[in-house]
């Protein structure tokens, strides 16, 4: 249940869950599926019950940056974006991330995978292996409009009976047609048929899978739905903010929690019977192991905090997507941006999606995106080695998006993000206080590594050429933006990119007996006991995908890893209790 206050706690847990996005619901779902073990989620934000821009999946540009549901981070200065210093939203409240997000489902190659797999020395935590897992966590939906999706998705790579909606867009737009014959056209944008079977084809284009369901965005909270927090053996705690975690009876075994008890509340201290799980992002992770004495012990000494693990991975190795939109004016009035500026459509298009989850809400911001890559012959790689995880790994996306947002006063527009989806760039997270509530320095070191500036600038080309194709004729009155020289471009992109918030390896696993690295492979913390981090932050290497797929399958997977160790607690009489039980 949800814990009205502290006073509801039980007497003990099996296991204290810290955060509660992707990675710590899905592995309190699992966790309690078993009646004896009794977990606690704790989560820094509240419940976000019924908050229309979240549920409706259109509203998602709505959300961050700088609103409630968000911890309303910026990066430090970003040398590579000329000094500027961009939002980088992180969600707060059930769901996480996941609950604020653009909801494309993407899982990356398999190649991609295969790389966690070589760099943890763990063979399951490759494309095999966790393929089984993004299918657990799946829940394939029909998208809401009943069209024909026969062409737009491989059944054979998806699970339909998991926890997390995921669809094909639910209703058409004015550009739908233009992009498919785009990839009729031009041979250098072929379609792909499904961009989640690990396959990609070397560039392809096809139909969005977004996480949805029924018209509904489906955030980590689907595994912590009604029917779940029914289970006795799952208690939630809201607005309780975890400053560190601490030592047990003065040793190494780290599975205690000091938390805030409420904004401004008293801190308190819960101690798990067998394991703290730390499930708070790639952002937030560093910062609590830092402020609990695990990290860089010159940092710690400088900031008076007790070391209790030198380990210098902590917060390193931050990788995250970079990229920025060029945007054109229309000869279309067929376009989003109608909905944005007049209340009176807007109201009309949410008062369908409320009676009956249809119409032009129930999608994300784009009905196709493409993953794609630079020639084999492009004159870089007689300089640079390739970022991307294989042959067939993209180095960059587009996503298509029929109108702007925010908009302007009159006009329509189409607007096509570019991300660099295979950086070379590295940053870190830290800390520059022994107040663990500060705010943490966020260095993602965007475009510091000069091929990341060059894909996107390759990137924004190739865009440009697909819709140069006859199946865009007479659609476009004018560019925005004025690009012709690569200085121009250049300048253009340090002006305006952003992050894709996608940060993972914060924590990354590693060999246990690794010099790097901050969790094994079963993604218990380095050098103590008791303590484990299931999240974005372990990913060793980041896809080239939209990331929440990636931390559901890493969830699953770890929520079997954790059942394996304890087999007297996860025995199947006890999940059979647990059926009497509900
Ligand atoms: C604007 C935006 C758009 C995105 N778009 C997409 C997309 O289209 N598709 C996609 O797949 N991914 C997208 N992502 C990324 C995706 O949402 C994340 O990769 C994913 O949510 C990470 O899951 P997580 O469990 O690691 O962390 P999170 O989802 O960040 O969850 C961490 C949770 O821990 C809580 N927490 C943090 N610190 C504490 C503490 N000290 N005490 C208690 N609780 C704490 C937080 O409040 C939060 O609820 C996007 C992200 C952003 C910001």
């Amino acid at each position: 249940a949800i814990l009205k206050d502290s006073s509801q706690l039980k007497e003990s847990y099996d296991f204290i869950i810290v955060g509660a996005g992707p990675g710590g619901a899905t592995t309190a779902n699992r966790l309690t599926e078993s009646a004896n073990v009794n977990v606690l989620l704790l989560e820094a934000g509240g419940a976000n019950d019924g908050v229309l821009a979240i549920d409706v999946p259109q509203l998602c540009v709505t959300l961050t940056p700088n609103t409630a549901w968000d911890w309303n981070f910026t990066t430090v200065p970003q040398e590579g974006l000329l000094g500027r210093t961009p939002p980088f939203p992180r969600g707060i409240g059930l769901g996480g991330t996941s609950a604020v997000n653009c909801l494309v489902y993407t899982r990356g190659t398999k190649a991609d995978i295969d790389t966690w797999a070589t760099l943890t020395g763990d063979k399951g935590w490759g494309w095999d292996g966790v393929l089984p897992y993004f299918k657990k966590s799946e829940k394939f939906n029909l998208p809401v409009d009943g069209h024909d999706v026969s062409r737009q998705f491989l059944p054979e790579v998806h699970g339909f009976d998991g926890v997390i909606g995921v669809s094909v867009p639910g209703a058409g737009r004015a550009i739908d047609g233009r992009v498919i014959a785009t990839t009729k056209e031009l041979e250098e944008f072929p379609f792909q048929i499904d961009m989640n079977s690990g396959e990609h084809l070397v560039v392809d284009v096809g139909w969005t899978q977004a996480l949805i369901d029924s018209g509904v965005r489906s955030s980590s909270k689907a595994y912590l739905a009604p029917e779940y927090l029914r289970r006795r053996n799952l208690d939630v705690l809201l607005h309780a903010r975890v400053s560190r975690v601490l030592p047990t009876d003065g040793a190494l075994a780290l599975n205690s929690v000091e938390f805030q008890d409420g904004e401004g509340g008293e801190f308190k201290t819960l101690t798990a019977k067998e394991e703290v799980i730390l499930s708070a992002g790639a952002v937030h992770i560093p910062v609590i192991l830092m402020h609990s004495g695990i990290g860089d012990a010159g940092l710690l000494t400088s900031l008076n905090i007790t070391v209790l693990v030198d380990n210098p991975s902590v917060g390193q190795n931050l990788t995250d997507h970079v990229g920025c939109g060029i945007t054109f004016e229309v000869n279309s009035t067929k376009t989003l941006d109608e909905i944005w500026r007049n209340e009176t459509l807007k109201d009309a298009v949410l008062e369908e999606w409320a009676e009956n989850k249809t119409g032009l809400m129930v999608d994300t911001s784009e009905n196709h995106i493409g993953f794609l890559r630079l020639a084999e012959d492009d004159p870089i790689w007689a300089t640079h080695p390739d970022p991307a995880s294989g042959p067939r790994t993209a180095h960059y996306e587009f996503l298509f998006q029929n109108g702007v947002f925010p908009t302007k006063e009159s006009g329509n527009y189409f607007n096509l993000p570019v991300g660099n989806v295979s950086p070379a760039s590295r940053g870190f997270v830290t800390i520059n206080s022994s107040d663990p509530f500060a705010a943490p320095l966020i260095d993602p070191r965007l475009l510091s590594e000069d091929i990341d500036l060059y894909i996107v600038r390759q990137a924004l080309k190739a865009g440009m050429r697909f819709i140069a194709a006859k199946a865009w004729e007479s659609y476009f009155i004018r560019p925005l933006q004025n690009l012709t020289t690569d200085e121009e471009f250049d300048q253009f992109i340090r002006e305006h990119a952003v992050s894709f918030f996608h940060p993972v390896a914060t924590a990354a696993m590693s060999p246990a007996n690794a010099s790097w690295g901050v969790v094994d492979p079963s993604l218990l913390v380095k050098g103590v006991s008791g303590l484990r981090v299931v999240d974005a932050s372990v990913v060793p290497r980041l896809p080239a995908a939209h990331t929440s797929a990636a931390v559901y399958g890493v969830a699953e997977r770890a929520s079997d890893i954790i059942k394996a160790k304890y087999p007297e607690l996860f025995c199947s009489r006890s999940s059979f209790r647990r059926e009497l039980q509900m």
